[in-house]
């Protein structure tokens, strides 16, 4: 059976979900294998098996810093070398600019944004601010695919693989540019936004206070969004942006809170399971979108909805 690869970045344990997806996708194409660009645990190693990973491709030498144009040119040399029938990465903006220099390499179409791969790696994705979906395929190359999160329910192998560890030299992953200083970043102990399964948004209506949204979010164990009227009004940062100059979000459940539903802000969520609109605007555009409306007030309606959830989990 051909191998998939699966770029996973930083496999973490547990396994993130979605990278849990990507390989429970790549099962129904073919065989799975990883090609992770730092040498990993004999735990995470087992951890892959456990979704039937048959190889593990390592960089055979450490690769310089952590800059996204090694990354990809391990990916390219890895997909070559394993004589990949596909590629799969998640979504991230990291994770297409990998697939984008992966694909320059490697004389290869390069699909983003997909929800589904089909067996003959035929994509759906959603086009267009979400107006419509489309059915594409890449013509050149090995197919090298970008899949959004929450687009399966990720199932572990009936047969765990014991994975072998392979090393690929990267001939050409000298450093163009060099990381010359870090600051980490503040961690909110949330999920991650465009892997979250439940995402609490907010918008201009929160006039500047985004506590009944970060609140909803903590009982929900969700992530907080925003539209980009209130990322560029500084009252959340700029990372939390949903929509078409943001991050596209394909969660289980989307609270969309005091925004109008512009055409650019449903281009990011209009993929949603389920959506729930609160807005004090019977007429607001988001509510021809939303699985459920509230019309009302969202300092009113968030933290009763947290107070019942509250209630209900205690
Ligand atoms: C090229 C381009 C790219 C863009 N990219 C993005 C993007 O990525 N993401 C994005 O979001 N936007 C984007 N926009 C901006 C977009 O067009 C809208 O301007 C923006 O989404 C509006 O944000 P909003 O819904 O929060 O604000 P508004 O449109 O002002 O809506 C606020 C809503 O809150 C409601 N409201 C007010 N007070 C309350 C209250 N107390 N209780 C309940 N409801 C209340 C109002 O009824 C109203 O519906 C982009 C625009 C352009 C031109």
């Amino acid at each position: 059976m051909a191998s998939v690869l699966v770029f996973i970045d930083v496999p973490g344990l547990p396994l993130p979900r979605a990278s849990r997806e990507l390989l429970t996708i790549a099962r129904g194409l073919g065989e799975p294998a990883v090609a992770s660009p730092r040498a990993l645990s004999d735990e995470a190693l087992q951890a892959l098996g456990d979704y039937g990973v048959a190889a593990v491709y390592e960089p055979a030498a450490e690769l310089p810093d952590v800059l996204i144009a090694a990354k990809a040119a391990f990916l390219a040399e890895t997909a070559q070398s394993a004589g990949a029938a596909g590629v799969l990465l998640g979504n991230s903006f990291e994770d297409r600019e990998v697939a984008a220099r992966a694909g320059i390499k490697l004389g290869s179409g390069v699909i983003t944004d997909a929800v589904a791969v089909a067996p003959d790696f035929s994509v759906t994705k959603s086009v267009l601010a979400g107006s419509y979906t489309s059915t594409c395929r890449v013509q050149a190359g090995i197919p090298v695919i970008t899949v959004k999160a929450n687009s399966v329910e990720p199932v572990p192998a009936q047969a765990p693989a014991a994975p072998e560890r392979r090393r690929v030299a990267v001939p050409d992953a000298g450093p163009a540019a060099r990381v010359t200083g870090r600051t980490e970043k503040r961690v909110s102990g949330r999920p991650e936004l465009s892997e979250a399964r439940v995402i609490v948004a907010g918008g201009r209506g929160m006039d500047g206070d985004f506590t009944p949204v970060e609140n909803l979010a903590d009982a929900l164990g969700g992530a907080v969004g925003a539209s980009r009227a209130a990322t560029d009004a500084g009252w959340i940062e700029h990372s939390a942006q949903v929509g078409q100059t943001g991050k596209t979000v394909s969660p289980q459940l989307y609270i969309s809170a005091g925004i109008s539903g512009a055409i650019q802000q449903k281009a990011g969520m209009q993929t949603a399971k389920v959506i729930v609109a609160v807005n004090k605007d019977a007429d607001a555009p988001v509510f021809e979108i939303a699985d459920f409306g509230i019309v009302g007030d969202v300092f009113s309606v968030l933290p009763q909805a947290t107070e019942e959830i509250k209630k209900r989990r205690s």
